[in-house]
């Protein structure tokens, strides 16, 4: 197989297949029987199944695969920009480029977080059309992870190879699958501040657990570190822990700015809700030769019952 994906347990597997429009992905699965696709387009998770083979991610049924553009769903890197600006490039060139499989990665501090998981380490480093259009040389390695209890893990180190310090914004933008968003409550942000897209990004405090009836464009900001989407219908919580990534984006585009987006079919914004661990309010800044790191994990509880443990010390409920 030769990729830099490692299996610490003989049963996981990682194996490569090619998409319908011949885009290599890298499929990683779990002894359970879960799985997370990864496509070296955009270094995107573009699938995440859990051991019923269930997607737990929201993909659009208009979304096309045609390089450079990729479909909307599952979870794209958003560097070295993230806005709600219309123009693609606001969201960052990475998720628009072909990677590769990182056939040596460094060792990650944290390597205990990957034993017993199946992996995956990718690798973008700019192309002279990137430096014209951002001038910092970088390397950008992004590890993926399953865990033999199904939660995914996206572990990003962006390092300066430049000879001037840059700054960017980052964002893992995760198309969650929900079975009906005005089903859905968020904690975990109660008390945090944000910033409204809808309102010219006026600053707000947030005064409860957030449910949905309208849409909804929100950075919240210096966010705690685990929050947890519920959904009712579902009886199942997304209990989503981060790393380095201060803030955390809210989105539902809700019916109206639906029928104006091409690339998602007019109701279906009711199946998804975007919760992305990001670092926005003060962007990144590497001196040459630092290296940044924010990790994101999501795991599945089948229950509804779990968010009062919501503090840190949340013990894992699976
Ligand atoms: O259409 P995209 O570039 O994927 O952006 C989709 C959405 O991303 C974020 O959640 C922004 O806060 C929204 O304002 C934007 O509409």
């Amino acid at each position: 197989m030769g990729h830099s994906a490692a299996v610490w347990d003989s049963q996981a597997a990682v194996e490569t297949v090619k998409d319908l429009n011949g885009i290599e992905q890298v499929v990683l699965r779990n002894p359970q029987g879960a799985s997370v696709t990864v496509s070296m387009l955009g270094a995107r998770v573009t699938s995440w199944r859990n051991s019923h083979g269930e997607e737990l991610l929201f993909t659009s049924s208009k979304g096309t695969v045609k390089a450079p553009k990729a479909m909307r769903g599952g979870i794209p890197i958003c560097f070295p920009q993230f806005d709600n600006c219309a123009s693609p490039e606001q969201q960052g060139f990475a998720r628009n480029k072909m990677w590769r499989i990182d056939e040596n990665p460094p060792p990650l501090k944290q390597r205990n977080d990957c034993l017993g998981k199946s992996f995956v380490d990718l690798l973008l480093k700019p192309s002279g059309d990137d430096l014209k259009c951002w001038p910092h040389s970088f390397e950008f390695r992004l590890r993926v992870c399953l865990a033999a209890n199904g939660a995914i893990t996206l572990i990003s180190r962006v390092r300066n190879v430049n000879g001037k310090p840059f700054s960017f914004i980052f964002a893992y933008h995760a198309y969650l699958s929900v079975s009906d968003i005005s089903e859905v409550r968020i904690e975990g942000l109660e008390t945090s501040d944000y910033l409204d897209n809808l309102c010219k990004k006026e600053r707000f405090t947030e005064q409860d657990a957030i449910t949905f009836e309208s849409e909804v464009d929100r950075v919240y900001l210096s966010s705690p570190n685990v929050i947890a989407v519920l959904d009712h219908e579902k009886k199942r919580t997304f209990v989503i822990r981060k790393e380095g990534l201060p803030d955390v984006v809210v989105w539902n585009p809700w019916d109206k700015k639906c029928k104006g987006m091409a690339d998602v079919g007019d109701g279906e914004y009711k199946q998804m809700l975007c919760v992305d661990g990001a670092a926005m309010e003060k962007p990144i800044t590497l001196k040459p030769g630092e290296e940044w790191t924010g990790q994101m994990e999501i795991s599945v509880v089948e229950s509804t019952l779990c968010a009062e443990h919501l503090d840190l010390e949340v013990p894992r409920c699976w």
